[in-house]
């Protein structure tokens, strides 16, 4: 087998501790860059399911791995650092945990010595864990939080740097605090609201469910991520995250309030409706605070084209897109329930949705709400 060509930054060898989800798809990007990887995991099985996919190989006698990457659960993550610090002398460590600050706490309270270990976090994931849903693309494109102090030396961050950007994040940096405050906001509490949302579905009748389109979809996708991995990430981040569940618990009470005070004829106290409307209004500005596409602030525009559910119909779809010189910025796929047909939900700059829908329409597509 040719070995694949060397296109990293980093020299390796890296070490990845916890060949599941992160360590697996961590070993399979710098494996594809030709860096040399050594796995291990707590898990003979897991272990060698990660090396049958090809994220790398197993430890042996005098390894001297440059970096350490420890990618196990939270619970665990504190003592595994402090072992691979003293393990691997001349090696940087960092971790990949969703939490930054009760690993470090637990870590200068039992007086370990930090100035090799630099924390991380690449914000990306998937619902499912192990190495069977590995992917080395899994950071491309996403932010990679790096946590250094003060004493953290320039070459050991630097090395951690070239870690995120090997495998196409961008790094950032920010404190254990900042990064637990944020990721509480866009990460722990959308997975709460999530799996409560979805949890409404579980009585409902059988019809009710079958109405499901593209909104409940999109607001209840992580509600199938693994429990055990997430009663870790909330208990080890449980203050941030009951601050912000505080606050959208009270809004949720405004918006119950002030629809309770409607009544049978219509009739409300003054304010009641203004209420409701401020509480979606505010929705649309906070939305409209995400990054798009490269993180740019912008916002993009949608044409639905229904597309016939006959093979290579897609194909075709996308092929002529790029024929009329449309640059497709998200595509989104919808299925009608009961119909041969499916709705391709395609994002482009405002600019061009006119033309995309002549083109389309002069080719002979239909375009939904035309
Ligand atoms: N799942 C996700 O979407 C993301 C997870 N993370 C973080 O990455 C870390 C790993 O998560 P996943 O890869 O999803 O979990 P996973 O369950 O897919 O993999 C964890 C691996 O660690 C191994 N392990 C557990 N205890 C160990 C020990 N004491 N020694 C050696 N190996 C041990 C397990 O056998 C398993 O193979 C967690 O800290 C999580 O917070 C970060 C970003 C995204
Ligand atoms: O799928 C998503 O949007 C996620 O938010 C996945 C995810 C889960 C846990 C993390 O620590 C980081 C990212």
């Amino acid at each position: 087998m040719n070995e694949p060509e060397r296109s990293a930054r980093l020299a390796g060898p890296v070490r990845v501790v916890g060949a599941g989800l992160l360590g697996a798809s961590i070993g399979l990007a710098l494996c594809a860059h030709g860096v040399d990887v050594i796995l291990d995991d707590a898990s003979p099985s897991a272990l060698d399911l990660a090396i049958d996919y090809g994220a790398g190989r197993r430890a042996a006698v005098g390894d001297a791995p440059v970096l350490v990457v420890v990618c196990v659960p939270p619970d665990v993550t504190a003592p595994l650092i402090e072992r691979e610090l003293a393990a691997h002398p001349d090696a940087v460590v960092t971790d990949v945990a969703s939490v930054k600050l009760e690993p470090f706490l637990a870590l200068q309270r039992r007086g370990v010595d930090l100035t090799r270990y630099i924390g991380s976090h690449p914000l990306s994931g998937r619902e499912r864990g192990g190495a069977i849903s590995a992917r080395a693309d899994l950071f491309y494109g996403r932010p990679w939080v790096i946590c250094r102090d003060a004493e953290t030396p320039g070459w050991a961050l630097g090395l951690v740097e070239d870690l995120a950007l090997d495998l196409g994040s961008t790094p950032l940096e920010m404190t254990p605090e900042e990064h637990d405050r944020s990721v509480a906001l866009v990460s722990h509490v959308p997975q709460v609201v999530a799996s409560l949302l979805a949890a409404r579905l579980i009585d409902a009748p059988e019809i009710a469910v079958a109405l499901a389109g593209q909104g409940v979809r999109d607001t209840t996708r992580i509600a199938s991520s693994d429990p055990s991995l997430w009663l870790q990430i909330l208990r080890a981040n449980a203050e941030p995250v009951v601050e912000v569940l505080r606050d959208l618990s009270r809004d949720l009470d405004t918006v119950v309030a002030a629809l309770t005070s409607i009544n049978s004829e219509g009739e409300a106290t003054p304010g009641t409706r203004r209420a409701i409307a401020d509480a979606i209004a505010a929705g649309n500005a906070g939305v409209a605070r995400l990054p798009g596409k490269h993180g740019q602030n912008r916002r993009f525009v949608t044409l639905t084209v229904m597309v016939d559910d006959t093979p290579g119909a897609l194909g075709r779809l996308l092929t002529e897109l790029g024929e009329i010189g449309v640059n497709m910025e998200d595509l989104r796929l919808e299925h009608s329930p009961g119909a041969q047909i499916g709705f391709a939900e395609i994002a482009v700059v405002p600019e061009v949705k006119q033309r995309a829908i002549d083109d389309l329409v002069a080719r002979g597509w239909r375009i939904a709400g035309l």
